[in-house]
């Protein structure tokens, strides 16, 4: 459904985006993630066709994005970072003038507006004016006009920044029961969002994609990924586990905690879990680390800040 080829763009001198390639199927949730400035937004916009690209395209359901972008947009529902509301209009007012801006009218225009009043629990606000709204209503306001003309793609930046947790769990679900239809790509600094509703992420740093991989496979690349913690009484644990084919090195930490490490692509569990039977130790505690995604974005983003100033 998107297709970015090639993607650059320039502002003056500065390249935001550098070689920015991918393609996205129907029933993803794509978290685009990277570091403050990366590019995130730029691409974005660069596939909603709110900004031309210096080199490279965006396709949309096999359209040119930046040739025909009002074909291409009819497939696009975007909510940027900031959604411009009109203030003073009531939330069902500010929907209904929306699809008439996009060409609906009459019981089609209304029942537009019902439905998307309806996917964004907006009922309890849709006679409130924006002004009035909390931020959690605004938001949900935002993602509402994004669905009026039923698309095939939304691109949503950042579109729980600043929510309180209960409104974040909200449109995570909101999204979530979206995506099953369509393509959904998100921008945003939030791994625990990433992570809970991403079927796929890109990492981006300095304009480049450096990781491209489902949230699991990536978590996986963190070196606490299959990592052993045990807490247990016993003679020579750390030595004994040390001996294990699989295992690394052995971490004695200040709590009495002893944690394994796997070397790559090995998983430990059980033949720490056997010793400690063979060896009698009385073990109170065994956890056995998924990895974290935040260990893995800052190795991955870090190394290419070095790199940057290696080369600097
Ligand atoms: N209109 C513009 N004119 C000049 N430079 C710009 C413009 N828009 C973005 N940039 C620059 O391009 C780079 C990428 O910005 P972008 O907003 O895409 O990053 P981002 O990953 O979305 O960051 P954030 O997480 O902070 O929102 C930054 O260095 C930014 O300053």
């Amino acid at each position: 459904m998107i297709k970015a080829v090639d993607l650059v763009k320039d502002f003056g001198k500065r390249r935001a985006v550098d070689g920015v390639s991918f393609e996205v199927e129907k029933g993803t949730v794509l978290g685009f993630l990277g570091p403050n400035g990366a590019g995130k937004t730029t691409t974005i916009r660069m596939v909603a066709g709110f900004l031309p690209p210096t080199e490279g395209n965006v396709f949309v359901k096999g359209i040119n994005v930046a040739s025909d972008p009002v074909a291409a947009q009819k497939s696009i529902g975007y909510m940027p970072e900031t959604t411009p509301l009109y203030e003073d209009m009531t939330v069902s007012g500010f929907l209904r003038f929306l699809a008439e801006v996009r060409g609906f009218s009459g019981t089609e225009r209304n029942s537009r507006v019902e439905r998307a009043i309806e996917r964004c629990f907006l009922h309890p606000v849709r006679n409130q004016t924006i002004d009035t709204l909390s931020k959690g209503y605004r938001q949900r306001t935002c993602l509402a006009q994004t669905l009026l003309h039923d698309p095939d793609i939304l691109l949503l930046d950042e579109p729980t920044e600043g929510l309180d947790p209960n409104q974040k769990q909200v449109v995570r679900d909101m999204i979530k029961e979206m995506a099953s239809e369509r393509v959904v790509m998100l921008s945003t600094h939030v791994l625990e969002e990433v992570e809970a509703i991403c079927t796929r992420a890109i990492i981006i740093s300095a304009g480049k994609v450096v990781a491209d991989d489902t949230p699991a496979a990536l978590k996986a690349r963190s070196p606490k990924y299959n990592a052993v913690t045990l807490t247990a009484e016993g003679e020579g644990i750390a030595d004994k586990l040390g001996k294990l084919p699989g295992v690394k090195e052995v971490h004695a930490l200040e709590d009495g905690k002893i944690v394994a490490f796997p070397k790559a692509g090995k998983s430990i569990a059980a033949d720490v879990l056997g010793t400690a039977q063979q060896n009698q130790w009385k073990v109170s505690d065994i956890k056995v680390d998924e990895g974290r995604l935040d260990d893995v974005f800052r190795q991955i983003t870090s190394t290419e800040d070095s790199k940057k100033k290696e080369v600097a």
